[in-house]
């Protein structure tokens, strides 16, 4: 039986000094009691395999036996959903998302299988398709991942340079890899696990093109997983990050697949080589949107071990003294780190809050696009684009900062700190680099301007274009509903300023693309602003909305972080605000003081406010961070585990070390 450890002094005072209802907030965040307690209960089954328990850290394993073991651990942890499963409902996707971290230290190497080879054969395939793979997919009988970039592109996938030819004598299509270029590269799991991929291609037929599809391919021998003839694929090697997600690479060479493995949902090719165009090409793009959606909640939960990590080691840690003769204080008393921390606890609010609303609109899109309609695709994609960018990169700085602030312990490898900000960081490239995603909304953003300007009626989450326009700026208001305007107004001003600019390049001669590149860092800080009005606006309205249904205790506290959130906001981009709002200098001075009082007030709930994200010590793997605080205990336990210490005298010292003393003693 595991030992049970007392629990560290100053987090049992901090959890006293909590006025909240911490149960109650974790249910609200996982969205209901029930989701809570399945959470738990496969939680507290995988706590109990033995077999998935590291006898040696990972950490200490080479590159290929960490490989090895992450495949091991992903395939128990089938095995132990899927017999979850047959007695229950199946999982939420959220639920097993997070279990996956206490059974893989980083990525798993079966990630692109459920994250996007099987909602693209959901969102791309025709029914007949989806019968014929998704059984087998889901049973996991066939295991795939999402093959879209290559070597040359990543961005932009109109040059895509894998080629799709289609030979409508046998009725199949000819994939071909042109050149070094042309090789997929990047996807997860291709290394040395999947046997299938989606890979995306440029369809050609009788010569023409007709632009970019996926294609599911069979890509290794079932039995002996040996690459069939005319593939070539391989592992990328190490990077910053994502050390067992097995990224791999991939060539074809005449290698030839039927007719029906084009996913046909959107555009289709008839046997005689027929081509019949989709109601909107852009839909091939599909799986990108709804990751992008998910990246919004992922960013929300690495955010949050961060905080859960840093808070509880910042109640821990006892460094220096605020005042000679009194005793060293909990580093979470200096104001500093409040500074650093309690933004991060507030920030994984704001997009969980983000992600419950944008879910929505993206289920909406999805039903809408059942029925041919696609009056809300733009919107969606605008808002998903910015989401991710600001919802990953933010996540990243938050990270890094938690790392910072615990000190020389945060850069420990059994802090958890490095792997979370290596997963954390990546997600700011993958699916659309950053300023890439934002230009994306920055295009829609400046039809959203012209439209204004037109008159026209706009979608919701520009609607304040209108507004802007229409009225004199209100007067300021140290509120959160000012606050939330001011951010739409330096939203509106950067829009409007973005857009002269082009218009005075474009006036001036140049060409419409040379005038938006000459506008382009105008056009992603218009973006910018657009997202943060965006998440700050959803994350007030959202707490409206919840705080009605909440004990008041709760409400109250919820509330103190929404505050926190936005005025942190204002002081951040006060400079832009003075631009573009009616805020003064003085309504400035004011919100200074009202951000330190929102950080005492949060002060007494802040441990327990990360204890609500009920992130289990499995997961968190953090000798930092764990719930009983034996900080300096676990990191000593984890130090005893290096193999250099496994031996009094290491064989170096005789091989190298003693040779060398000697001869610099001569
Ligand atoms: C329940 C919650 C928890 C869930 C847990 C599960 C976790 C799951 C995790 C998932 C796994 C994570 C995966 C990680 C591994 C990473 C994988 C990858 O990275 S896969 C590869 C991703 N690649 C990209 O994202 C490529 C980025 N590039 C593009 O998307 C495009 O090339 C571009 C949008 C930048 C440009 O495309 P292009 O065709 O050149 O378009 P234009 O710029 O000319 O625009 C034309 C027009 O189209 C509109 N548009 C563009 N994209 C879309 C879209 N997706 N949907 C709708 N409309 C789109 C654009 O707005 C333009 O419109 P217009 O009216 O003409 O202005
Ligand atoms: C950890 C990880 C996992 C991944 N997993 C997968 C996967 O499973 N499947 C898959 O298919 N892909 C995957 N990818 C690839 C990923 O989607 C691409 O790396 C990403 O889309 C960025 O493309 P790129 O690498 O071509 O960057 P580039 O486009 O070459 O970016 C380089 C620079 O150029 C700038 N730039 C490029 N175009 C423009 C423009 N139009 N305007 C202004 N600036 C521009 C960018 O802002 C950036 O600063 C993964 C990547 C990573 C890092």
């Amino acid at each position: 039986m595991a030992t049970v450890h007392k629990i560290n002094e100053d987090l049992v005072k901090e959890r006293q000094k909590c006025t909240f209802n911490v149960q109650e907030l974790t249910y609200l965040l996982d969205g209901g009691e029930e989701v809570t307690k399945e959470r738990r209960e496969f939680e507290n089954i995988l706590r109990n395999v033995k077999e998935l328990q590291d006898e040696v850290p990972e950490v200490y394993l080479s590159h290929k036996e960490r490989y090895e073991n992450a495949v091991r651990k992903t395939c128990i942890l089938q095995n132990v959903r899927n017999d979850f499963e047959k007695k229950r409902e199946v999982l939420s996707p959220r639920n097993i998302f997070r279990a996956g971290y206490a059974v893989i230290k980083d990525v798993s190497p079966f990630f692109l299988h459920n994250g996007m080879f099987v909602p693209t054969i959901i969102g791309q395939g025709t029914p007949e398709q989806q019968a014929e793979w998704l059984p087998k997919a889901k049973a996991m009988a066939i295991i795939g991942t999402y093959a879209q970039t290559e070597l040359g592109h990543g961005t932009f996938i109109r040059g895509l340079e894998t080629t799709a030819t289609y030979d409508a004598k046998t009725e199949e299509f000819i994939l071909n890899s042109p050149k070094v270029t042309s090789y997929k590269w990047w996807p997860g799991g291709l290394g040395t696990t999947v046997n299938h991929c989606i890979t995306v291609a440029q369809l050609y037929i009788n010569g023409k093109k007709y632009g970019i599809h996926p294609f599911i391919v069979q890509i290794r021998d079932l039995e002996t997983h040996k690459p069939l003839p005319g593939i070539k694929v391989g592992e990328i090697g190490p990077k910053m990050g994502f050390a067992t997600a097995n990224n791999g690479f991939l060539g074809f060479q005449n290698f030839r697949i039927p007719r029906k493995n084009m996913l046909m949902k959107n555009a289709q090719v008839l046997k005689d080589g027929t081509f019949v165009k989709g109601m909107n090409e852009k839909l091939t793009y599909g799986t990108m949107v709804m990751v992008r959606v998910n990246i919004v909640s992922d960013s929300a939960f690495h955010t949050a071990m961060a905080a859960t990590i840093a808070v509880r080691y910042a109640a821990v840690r006892h460094q220096s003294q605020l005042k000679a003769k009194e005793p060293e204080v909990q580093i979470i008393d200096y104001l500093t780190q409040q500074h650093k921390l309690f933004i991060a606890i507030a920030t994984s609010h704001a997009f969980s809050n983000t992600y419950t609303w944008l879910y929505q609109a993206y289920l909406k899109v999805v039903e809408d696009l059942g029925k041919q309609k696609q009056d809300h695709l733009p919107e969606l994609h605008a808002l998903s684009c910015c989401l991710k960018a600001t919802s990953s990169r933010d996540a990243g700085v938050i990270v890094e900062q938690c790392r910072l602030a615990c000190g020389g312990h945060g850069y420990m490898a059994s802090s958890n700190l490095p792997i979370i900000y290596g997963y954390t960081t990546a997600a700011i490239t993958y699916e659309g680099e950053h300023t890439v995603l934002l230009l994306q909304t920055a295009r829609y953003l400046m039809k959203a301007w012209m439209s204004a300007l037109e008159g026209k009626v706009l979608a919701p989450s520009v609607a304040y274009l209108v507004d802007w326009l229409k009225s004199d700026k209100q007067r300021w208001q140290n509120t959160p509903e000012v606050i939330v305007k001011g951010f739409q107004h330096v939203a509106a001003g950067k829009i409007k300023d973005a857009f002269d600019a082009i218009q005075k390049h474009v006036k001036a001669g140049k060409d419409y693309e040379d005038a938006w590149n000459l506008a382009s860092v105008q056009l992603i800080k218009a973006s910018e602003a657009h997202s943060r009005a965006i998440l700050c606006d959803g994350y007030l309205r959202e707490t409206v909305r919840t705080s009605s249904s909440v004990s008041p205790s709760l409400a109250k506290v919820l509330n103190h972080l929404v505050q926190l959130y936005i005025v942190y906001w204002t002081l951040e981009t006060a400079g832009d605000l003075l631009v573009y709002s009616n805020i003064g200098k003085d309504d400035i001075a004011v919100l200074k003081e009202k951000y330190e009082e929102l950080l005492a007030l949060i002060r007494p709930n802040a441990v327990g406010l990360v204890d609500a994200f009920d992130i289990s010590d499995e997961i968190l793997q953090s000798t930092l961070g764990s719930y009983d605080g034996r900080v300096y205990e676990r990191l000593m336990e984890e130090a005893m585990k290096s193999p250099l210490n496994k031996e009094p005298v290491n064989q170096s010292f005789h091989k190298y070390l003693k040779p060398f003393i000697k001869k610099a003693k001569l």
